[in-house]
């Protein structure tokens, strides 16, 4: 029962942190403000490390309301039950954390000046974050082997549907002023560069000292050990980070990209490599990972 998902025009959602009432607010009757910031991802690309950024930018550097605030409170998930009632309460101007698909997305956004962030991981990154996550939160079903994790990634039949069509749906997006598209690979790349390209476009205005403190307060390590941003306090009835912690992997500075290469067989890189050049095609985009 735990583990059954439901589905909602098309997209699979596990039950009891997700319902349909809920899916059917945030689209029909959730109110964008203009000044919401929204942090929108496909799942395992880079969601709470974006969340920290957005935090640590709203309060110019200071990390004091990372630290005593859960990530979940400070920019919650609005289509989870939960989350939902938090985004209502929460004060302007509000972050929004969402993996929703684009065509389930609150309409009032569409009309509005709020901002969306959409961060963006190499698939195959995803695949294998996805596939260690869905080991160890509890609402997903048991992924199984990674073969079979594979088959099912690359059909969509996981939470949140299809990453190509997620990305398509969303980067159609992509010349709006009020849409910013980044990769988790450019993060990882130049942080503090992606953070002052996310001030500009949030029109914040930090001074050196105050990025400094967004970069090293953003760090892989700082995250891991912050207990409002690795989920220790998360229930043990979600979550069993003994089987594999949400901050997997990385050292004190940095996350990980290319994890695929230590978990993918050749012959399930290519599986992969032959849907990806495909529906690639369809998004008309080069990612930092197309070049390697
Ligand atoms: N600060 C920082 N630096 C680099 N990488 C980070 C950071 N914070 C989180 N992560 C990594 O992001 C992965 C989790 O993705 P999400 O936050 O999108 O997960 S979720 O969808 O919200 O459950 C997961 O990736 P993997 O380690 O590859 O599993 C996290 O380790």
């Amino acid at each position: 029962m735990f583990t059954e998902y439901f589905k909602y025009k098309g997209i699979s959602f596990p039950q009891i942190i997700y319902s349909e009432q809920v899916l059917q607010m945030v689209e029909n009757n959730f109110q964008v403000r203009d000044d919401d910031i929204f942090n929108v991802t496909y799942q395992k690309s880079g969601t709470v490390w974006m969340l920290e950024i957005l935090s640590l930018i709203r309060s110019n550097g200071d990390p004091t309301w990372c630290q005593t605030v859960p990530n979940w409170d400070r920019a919650p998930w609005f289509e989870t039950v939960l989350g939902y009632r938090i985004a209502l309460t929460n004060k302007s101007p509000r972050i929004i954390s969402s993996h929703l698909p684009a065509h389930l997305f609150a309409k009032s956004f569409f009309k509005s000046k709020a901002k969306i962030i959409y961060t963006v991981r190499n698939p195959k990154d995803v695949l294998v974050s996805l596939y260690h996550f869905a080991s160890m939160f509890r609402p997903y079903k048991d992924p199984g082997t990674l073969d079979q994790f594979l088959d099912v990634f690359l059909k969509g039949d996981v939470p949140f549907g299809s990453w190509f069509d997620h990305v398509k749906g969303w980067m159609n997006l992509k010349d709006k002023e009020n849409f910013f598209f980044i990769t988790y690979e450019e993060l990882q790349e130049d942080l503090r560069g992606s953070i002052v390209r996310i001030c500009q476009f949030l029109g914040k205005d930090l001074d050196d000292a105050a990025i400094d403190s967004v970069v090293a307060n953003a760090s892989f390590g700082a995250m891991k050990s912050n207990k409002m941003s690795n989920f220790s306090l998360s229930p043990r009835f979600l979550m069993n980070q003994k089987k594999s912690p949400f901050l997997r992997k990385g050292d004190q500075e940095q996350g990980i990209s290319g994890d695929w290469k230590n978990h993918l067989t050749t012959a399930q890189s290519e599986c992969f490599d032959l849907v990806y050049q495909e529906r690639k095609r369809e998004l008309n985009l080069t990612f930092p990972w197309d070049k390697e």
